[in-house]
């Protein structure tokens, strides 16, 4: 047995032992004793005269019992004394069955207050068992009120914190009262049921012989027509275990290990640098969690009733079909409760797959998935949604330490997981994320969330969003981000895309953006966007991220014209710090082809209608069970199977909050522009090379040499930002420059000389070019 499990089970029954002698002893007071008593010295136990004493004794809990007893009754709380007791009490029980140890501190400290207000009240009365039942403290709390407050002020007082206390209990205690008195009345039907099947069965066991005991556990009743009486009580028993959800438990049955959630630790997240400058000189601040909204803090509360009953039914289907379990623990997360059950050595693993459908049909239940084995870990897992579904509040899973102290370059919350945990990712190690899930299963919210989250972690110097909504009004609220987060498309005015068409072009125009990078990148002899950033933090490129939030509307329209840049940007932008976000609602193969599927590693799925999609989506089922609203089933890269994961909800109204909060502040001097693709270029004849205006130079030579002028810097990085150009035309116009004297020679890879100090000499100089 687990040693941690042991010392909780031996403290409990040790703080058990000790709180039944205090009850008991002080019970059992009689004021006699202390005559009795009086002739011993306190620590006088043993000997002749301690021998006498006990005798002549009335409390039977000797004479540390009625010593015991004496101080308590007379100098606390008189006989009110007994009351703390019961929470003694209640922690050795808690220990004793794992239970968490927060309801008897709460307990602990709501019986020391009500006794000392019973202590007290009883102190105020004049009436002759008034000693004995508030003790000396309780009269000298009475007296000081008294003084204090009169009379009828203390009884006042007393009375409106007994009724203070008593709602209290009401309200904490009992946290739905209606709900636990039906729970306590299903409870006493259920102890019904379980006597009366325990007699039925006994009686059975008594009129038949041995070797037809075995054929009562079977699932079918045996076909000879002679057993009809064995036979009705069989199908008797099996009713009576299904209406009552009877699974008495047998004696052999492994006992349940409730398994604590993990306690995130809690971080205010407005406790950081909130503003900062950005590269233009502009003040930027990032949004507080207050613009999320306030909930009380999530209910971790476990309803151990329903988990017991769920356990016992699991455990008693598996029985029907001889899967012996012999240890089993739970662990109860926002919607589903997760059983992890260790087999008998004989118990074949695929025994517990191949039952999925038969043990969600026996529960009733929809949302069961079997995780047969659980990586890593000696046992299989079943989970089962319980009763009481919890929703995660995005505020929640922001304000912690993991989110406020991380590292990542794009963190992205997922959710918390069944342990309670929050689960967070860095988009830019996924590098791409494909989500799949039917109409309402919670895509967009989580698209918001995964935005929602950046916005919290990043300026917007440090990432930019490229957003395709061909739904149209998914992601509008972002249009507050115009001036902050969104990049500017060459010749198209909307910011976020909702034609098909364009949203072609737009996918195009990162693919440009990608392939001017990673010239950038080579130039700058470095490997990806992170030790570019490192090696000239002044020309540091922000991280794209690119959400598309119906993939199937494109790929009807666009297809083929769609595919491309999607899978060639999966494929290579992860170096230079584009990462892609696609979501469907149709995860068919004509919408996720094989080639998209192959680019994207990392996949998340919502509740999908049928295994056939889940396969599509995760190579395996499992997504066909999952609840809606949130509950999704998370594919990393790293790990060989999914993991469950509850998505936080975020509303629009909190979205559109965030989004104009961050829209009212002053927009960056300059719009990240994307470059124009190629297809435009091809559509006007104008090949690569072919920019040469009529005197030799290229046509944005001029502009170029403002550029260069105004900015002091002759470098080939700086034209391809500033006129999106690609590496090889910015470097040709940097020859000419050069060429033109503008700009000195090239010395290795710093920046090069300009030798025009002043836009007019700059112009003379133009002016006089040949
Ligand atoms: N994480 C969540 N927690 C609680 N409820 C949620 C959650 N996610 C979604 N819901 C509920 O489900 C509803 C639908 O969610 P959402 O709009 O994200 O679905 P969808 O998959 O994007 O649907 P569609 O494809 O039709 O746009 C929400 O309005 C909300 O009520």
């Amino acid at each position: 047995m687990n040693k941690e499990k042991l010392k909780k089970e031996l403290s409990g029954i040790v703080l058990g032992i000790i709180a039944f002698f205090y009850i008991g002893a002080l019970l059992f007071y009689d004021q006699d004793d202390q005559t009795v008593l009086a002739g011993l010295k306190w620590y006088e136990f043993f000997g002749r005269g301690a021998m006498e004493t006990v005798s002549k004794l009335h409390n039977p809990f000797g004479i540390f019992g009625a010593r015991l007893a004496e101080l308590f009754i007379r100098s606390f709380l008189g006989y009110v004394s007994i009351v703390p007791g019961l929470a003694l009490l209640y922690w050795g029980w808690s220990l004793l069955r794992h239970k968490s140890l927060k309801p008897p501190l709460l307990f602990t400290f709501y019986t020391v207050f009500i006794s000392l207000v019973a202590a007290s009240m009883f102190g105020l009365t004049t009436a002759p068992f008034g000693d004995v039942m508030s003790g000396a403290i309780g009269r000298m709390l009475a007296a000081v009120l008294s003084t204090v407050i009169g009379y009828t002020g203390a009884w006042i007082l007393l009375a409106a914190l007994a009724a203070a206390a008593t709602l209290f209990a009401v309200r904490i205690l009992v946290e739905n009262p209606f709900d636990k008195l039906r729970s306590a009345f299903t409870g006493i039907g259920v102890l019904k049921g379980r006597i009366v099947a325990a007699f039925e069965h006994k009686k059975s066991r008594e009129s038949k012989p041995e070797s037809e005991e075995a054929e009562l556990s079977l699932p079918f009743p045996p076909e000879n027509p002679e057993n009809t009486f064995v036979e009705k009580l069989t199908e008797e028993a099996q009713e009576e275990a299904a209406n009552s959800s009877s699974s008495a438990p047998t004696d052999d049955e492994p006992e349940i290990t409730i398994r604590e959630g993990v306690h995130e630790k809690e971080a205010d997240l407005d406790k950081r640098r909130l503003k900062v400058k950005t590269k233009d000189r502009i003040a930027y601040r990032f949004p507080s969690v207050d613009l999320l909204r306030h909930t009380r803090e999530e209910d971790d509360y476990i309803d151990e009733t329903l988990l017991e009953d769920s356990k016992n039914r699991l455990l008693e289907k598996l029985r029907i079909y001889k899967v012996e379990v012999v240890r089993i623990s739970a662990t109860v997360g926002p919607r589903v409760t997760l059983f992890e059950l260790e087999l008998a050595p004989d118990v074949k693993v695929s025994r517990v797959t191949s039952l999925e459908n038969d043990l969600a049909m026996a529960m009733a239940a929809r949302g069961i998935r079997i995780i047969a084995p659980i990586p890593g870990k000696n046992a299989v897992g079943v989970e089962i949604p319980h009763g009481k579904p919890r929703t995660v509040w995005m505020r929640s899973v922001l304000q912690v330490e993991k989110f406020k102290n991380n590292k990542m370059a794009l963190p992205v919350v997922l959710g918390k997981t069944i342990a309670n945990e929050v689960y967070l990712e860095d988009l830019v190690t996924m590098p791409h994320l494909l989500i799949a899930g039917a109409t309402g299963s919670g895509k967009s919210v989580g698209i918001n969330v995964m935005l929602t989250s950046l916005l919290y972690a990043c300026s917007p110097d440090r990432v930019k969003f490229v957003l395709i909504d061909p739904k149209r009004v998914e992601l509008l609220h972002y249009q507050n981000l115009k001036n902050h987060f969104l990049v500017k498309f060459h010749g198209l005015d909307e910011q976020i895309i909702t034609d098909p068409t364009k949203a072609v072009y737009a996918l195009k125009s990162v693919e440009k953006e990608m392939e001017q990078r990673y010239d950038l990148l080579e130039k700058a002899g470095v490997r990806n966007i992170a030790d570019f950033n490192r090696k000239q933090p002044d020309e540091a490129l922000p991280y794209l991220v690119v959400v598309v939030d119906e993939l199937a509307d494109l790929m009807i329209t666009a297809g083929r014209d769609v595919e491309e840049p999607i899978t060639r940007l999966a494929q290579l932008s992860r170096a230079v710090g584009i990462h892609l976000i696609v979501a469907t609602q149709r995860p068919s193969v004509d919408i996720i082809t094989g080639v998209i599927k192959a680019n994207f590693p990392a996949r998340i799925a919502f509740q999908v209608a049928s295994k056939v999609d889940s396969r599509t989506i995760l190579d395996g089922s499992g997504a066909e069970q999952l609840l809606g609203n949130g509950d999704m089933l998370y594919q990393p890269t790293s790990q060989p199977k999914p993991e469950r994961i509850q998505c936080p909800y975020v509303s629009s109204g909190e979205v559109e909050a965030i989004t104009s909060f961050i829209g009212k502040q002053d927009g960056l001097k300059n719009f990240y522009h994307l470059p124009q693709p190629d297809i435009k270029e091809k559509g006007n004849g104008v090949q690569n090379g072919g920019f040469q205006d009529k005197d030799g130079r290229d046509s944005m030579f001029e502009e170029a040499a403002h550029l260069v002028v105004m900015h002091q810097q002759g470098s080939v990085s700086l034209l391809q930002r500033r006129l999106k150009l690609g590496f090889s035309r910015a470097a040709r116009i940097m020859d000419q420059l050069e060429a033109a004297g503008i700009v000195g020679p090239a010395d290795g890879s710093k920046a090069r000389d300009v030798l025009v100090d002043s836009h007019d000499a700059l112009d003379l100089l133009l002016r006089n070019l040949d």
